[in-house]
């Protein structure tokens, strides 16, 4: 089922950068699911990592050029894209994020941080950023409702009662679905999709608890520690989702829940990847037994 989750969270992102949706069998989402799989692949590897460290090895012709080589390719594909959109723009009436920004652009026509290459580069960061991460949190849920049937049977008797007589899940549902919320934050738990988050940077020189940060130091979050910290969860060690319930059952959130990291910088696109985890969760589940 990965490619299945892949294109259909990449399909999500479209919907809000490019305002369509692709047929699975469309070129332009096979290509970008290939590719954001091995760039993904590539850049959590041992090969980002020599790349990162050792300069001199950068222009040889080892693996992680492909990442590169798979960025142009999807930099040539939202170029077309793009072009094709223009075509059918009307200035100040915006359909989706590209129409924004084109507004923006022709608004900002002496600031040089806009352009149209900067437009490229965020359309394929926040699509990269919203396909692997949700897909990989299914996919890792999933796997573990299998083997977890008596969890997965729970979720499916709350979701039958809550839904009775409607036609589709919507995200409200989720106030009167404590246990099935329960699970899905479990699941981001021991899924901890992105381990070390995205390293930062000291921008000047910093005091954090008696240590001293030098302006230009290398921050990596430790996500895996604070997401399994003993003291923190019930049960820290085990995939279980009375680590997100209280005594009466009702649905709680522990402060060292962040698999969206934190701060000012935390993942932009929490809202809509919660929003997706429920919603495909429960519609998925509502029909089928995995
Ligand atoms: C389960 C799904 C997701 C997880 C676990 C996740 C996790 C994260 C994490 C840990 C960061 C790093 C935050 C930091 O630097 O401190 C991040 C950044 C980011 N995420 Fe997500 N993310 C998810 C889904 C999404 C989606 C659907 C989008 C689409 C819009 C998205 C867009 C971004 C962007 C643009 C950033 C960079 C934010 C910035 O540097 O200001 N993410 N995400």
């Amino acid at each position: 089922p990965q490619v299945m989750f892949h294109n259909a969270a990449s399909n999500v992102i479209c919907q809000v950068l490019f305002g369509t949706r692709f047929e699975y069998d469309d070129d332009f989402i096979r290509v970008t699911v290939r590719c954001f799989t091995e760039i993904s692949k590539i850049t959590n590897g041992p090969w980002a990592m020599l790349y990162d460290s050792f300069s001199f090895i950068r222009n040889l012709p080892l693996p992680f050029n492909k990442a590169f080589r798979n960025v142009e390719t999807m930099k040539n594909l939202l170029i077309c894209l793009v072009n094709e959109h223009k075509k059918s723009r009307v200035p100040g009436e915006p359909r989706h994020f590209v129409d924004c920004y084109l507004d923006e652009l022709e608004k900002r026509s002496d600031d040089p941080s806009f352009s149209e290459d900067q437009l490229i580069m965020y359309a394929l960061d926040l699509h990269f950023a919203g396909t692997d991460t949700t897909s990989n949190t299914l996919l890792t849920g999933f796997l573990y409702l299998m083997n977890h049937p008596h969890i997965q049977e729970r979720c499916q008797q709350e979701i039958d009662k809550v839904l009775e007589g409607k036609n589709r899940a919507c995200f409200e549902d989720r106030h009167n679905m404590p246990y099935m919320q329960a699970v899905i934050h479990e699941v981001q738990r021991i899924a901890n999709t992105v381990p070390l988050s995205v390293f930062h940077r000291t921008t000047k020189d910093t005091e954090l608890m008696g240590y001293s940060l030098p302006k230009g130091t290398i921050i990596i979050q430790n996500m895996s520690s604070v997401l399994g910290e003993e003291g923190q969860w019930k049960y820290p060690h085990e995939f279980n989702p009375d680590n997100f319930l209280n005594d009466q059952g009702e649905f709680v959130k522990p402060e060292a829940f962040m698999p969206f990291s934190a701060g000012p910088r935390m993942c932009l696109g929490e809202g809509l990847a919660r929003m997706e985890l429920f919603l495909i969760m429960v519609t998925l589940l509502r029909k089928f037994k995995f």
